[in-house]
């Protein structure tokens, strides 16, 4: 797929699967997948393009799975935010040790390991050539990644959110799961809450609907994923206010 009519993008929001950060592993940071992903990030940066970060946690820790064996779900949820610092800083290390200036944002107050999240501040970092890496989600408990990526993305004023995740887009079910499932090129964000489809929870949806922030769903797993997305091309899905 290439398409023109997407470019170009002056600022994106690029949302990391913390599950997509541990390769083969069932747990943890796999430092290979982590240097291809930086890398390919960097290179879109040094195209000029101002490029955020939110990563997720789900490769450390998740509040729900943890709240379904017992534990209270708001300690939960703070774990789980905690979860995305760590990434966050493993993500900010390995950007540094490319001579890539970084920054690490937290919505959970840390001054001593992240700088707290101020709107104008972070915008600033971006016009500085800063790709700035947001960690600890919306800072609340009972929202996810994704809607923090919504919502920073939106504070922000990006172009685009991109979900970076284990499947080529959105599918009609889970492909995981569902072998038949097939994917769509575009969808309207009311089709995605509509139809069900759960490749992102339903208040990122909704707030991206409310606000018209385009998104593209993409595998991060295939090789300069995200350079060919920006670039129009490869496979992916986008979810947009109306479908041409
Ligand atoms: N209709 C669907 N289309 C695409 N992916 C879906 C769909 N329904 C469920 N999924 C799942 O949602 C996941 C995307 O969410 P992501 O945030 O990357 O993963 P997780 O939240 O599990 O870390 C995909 O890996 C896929 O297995
Ligand atoms: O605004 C937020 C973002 C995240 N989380 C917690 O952090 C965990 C990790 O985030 P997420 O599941 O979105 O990560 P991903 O699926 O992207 O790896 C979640 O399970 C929640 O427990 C939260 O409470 N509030």
């Amino acid at each position: 797929m290439s398409d023109p009519s997407m470019l170009p993008y002056n600022r994106v929001l690029l949302k990391l699967s913390g599950e997509g950060l541990m390769g083969e592993q069932s747990y943890g940071i796999d430092s290979h997948v982590l240097g291809n992903i930086v890398d390919d990030i960097a290179d879109v940066a040094a195209s000029g393009v101002q490029v955020c970060l939110v990563v997720g946690g789900g490769n450390i820790f998740r509040g729900l799975t943890a709240a379904g064996k017992g534990m209270d779900r708001v300690q939960g949820d703070y774990a789980g935010m905690l979860a995305t610092v760590i990434n966050a800083l493993m993500l900010q290390d390995a950007f540094l040790q490319r001579a890539v200036p970084a920054c690490v944002v937290s919505a959970l107050s840390m001054p001593t390991v992240a700088e707290p999240y101020v709107q104008k501040k972070a915008i600033e970092h971006l016009e500085n050539g800063r790709i700035v890496i947001f960690a600890a989600g919306t800072g609340n408990p009972f929202f996810t990644t994704d809607t923090a990526a919504t919502l920073r993305a939106k504070e922000m004023d990006c172009d685009v959110m991109l979900k970076a995740t284990q499947v080529d887009g959105v599918y009609s079910a889970d492909p995981r799961k569902d072998p038949a499932a097939t994917r769509y090129d575009e969808l309207t964000y009311g089709e995605v809450l509509s139809k069900g489809l759960n490749v992102m929870d339903a208040t990122a949806v909704s707030l991206a609907m409310e606000n018209s922030l385009p998104i593209i769903v993409f595998n991060m797993h295939k090789e300069q994923a995200f350079s060919r997305v920006m670039a129009g091309q490869g496979v992916f899905t986008r979810i947009v206010p109306n479908v041409q």
